[in-house]
């Protein structure tokens, strides 16, 4: 059995999203596997980033369960959950993030996310922008209090393994020599994997990117898909992301799931995604009627 089968980390559930008579995401039902890299694929405007907008909590789904299992996950006991009203189950096991604002989702279901375009602090050194997004971790440290920035051995502690955590990174995606320096000022690949470090430096439960391939050349794809590698095999975080470049989803994804028009269409390994005459079909953009004589010419 996969990991997306015996052991997902997220699972998405008849999730539907309607704007007005629009309906971009419909009925979508998928897991992410934990420890997996998982792509979400699809032709412009199939729904991947309304998806990616219902998991992080910017869209409320019309319709739908997005849970986070933080051990095993068991489905009497999301059952439960659904039917109490909560957002918690009992054992603190589960979390239900259709029921949780944006900023729950990020501080206590522990899933960041990178956007389309960058959003780094581009006047802000490199190092700053990691120091940053510690600073919900920080504030506990300080209990909350100007006293505690001040006078808190905690504060002190939280602010030095923050520094520490901002330097692993740096040195792992090779900026370290350019800590000191604007963030904008960095070529558009080492912003794109900045903003992966600074996601990091949350130390996210899952980590969802959206198209983080976008504008790379064939040099920062290849660095791309090393630091995704390094972040599931060294630190065992599982990868969302929507990617439209092939080679990057081909090369990394233990698992994808295509989705056209809101719906999923397959879902599987990369092997398996690759030769599914209705991926292709979805891809050349061709009409349903079409899918089987497709369908010929691969099998051929
Ligand atoms: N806030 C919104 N209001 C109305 N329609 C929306 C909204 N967000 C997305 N849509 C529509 O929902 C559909 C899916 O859009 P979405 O951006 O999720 O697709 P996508 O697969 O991410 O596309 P792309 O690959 O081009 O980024 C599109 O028809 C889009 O116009």
């Amino acid at each position: 059995m996969t990991r997306w089968q015996s052991d997902p980390i997220l699972t998405v559930e008849h999730l539907t999203m309607r704007f007005g008579g629009l309906v971009a995401v419909d009925d979508l039902s998928f897991t992410v596997g934990r420890g997996d890299i998982t792509a979400i694929i699809g032709p412009n405007g199939a729904g991947k980033t309304t998806v990616f907008n219902c998991i992080t909590g910017f869209y409320k789904p019309t319709e739908g369960r997005i849970a986070i299992a933080l051990d095993k996950a068991d489905p009497p006991t999301m059952d439960r959950l659904t039917a109490s009203g909560a957002r918690l189950s009992a054992d603190r096991n589960i979390l239900l993030l259709d029921r949780m604002p944006d900023f729950e989702i990020a501080r206590d279901a522990k899933v960041a996310r990178t956007f389309q375009n960058i959003r780094l602090f581009g006047g802000m050194t490199v190092l700053e922008n990691l120091f940053v997004a510690q600073h919900n971790k920080l504030m506990v440290a300080s209990n909350y209090t100007i006293g505690g920035i001040f006078g808190l051995a905690s504060y002190r502690k939280g602010q030095a393994a923050a520094l520490e955590r901002a330097k692993y990174w740096l040195e792992h995606i090779d900026l370290i020599e350019r800590a000191d320096d604007p963030a904008a000022d960095l070529p558009y690949g080492d912003q794109r994997r900045l903003e992966i470090a600074r996601a990091m430096c949350t130390e996210p439960r899952l980590l969802c990117l959206d198209e983080p391939a976008a504008g790379l050349n064939p040099r920062e794809s290849a660095q791309l898909n090393k630091l995704l590698r390094f972040i599931r095999d060294e630190h065992g975080i599982s990868v969302l992301l929507i990617e439209h470049d092939m080679g990057v989803v081909m090369e990394i994804s233990d698992h994808i799931v295509v989705l056209d028009y809101g719906e999923k269409i397959s879902d599987g390994a990369a092997d398996a995604v690759r030769n599914d005459p209705k991926v292709i079909a979805a891809y050349l953009g061709v009409e349903d009627e079409e899918v089987d004589a497709v369908e010929q010419e691969v099998m051929q």
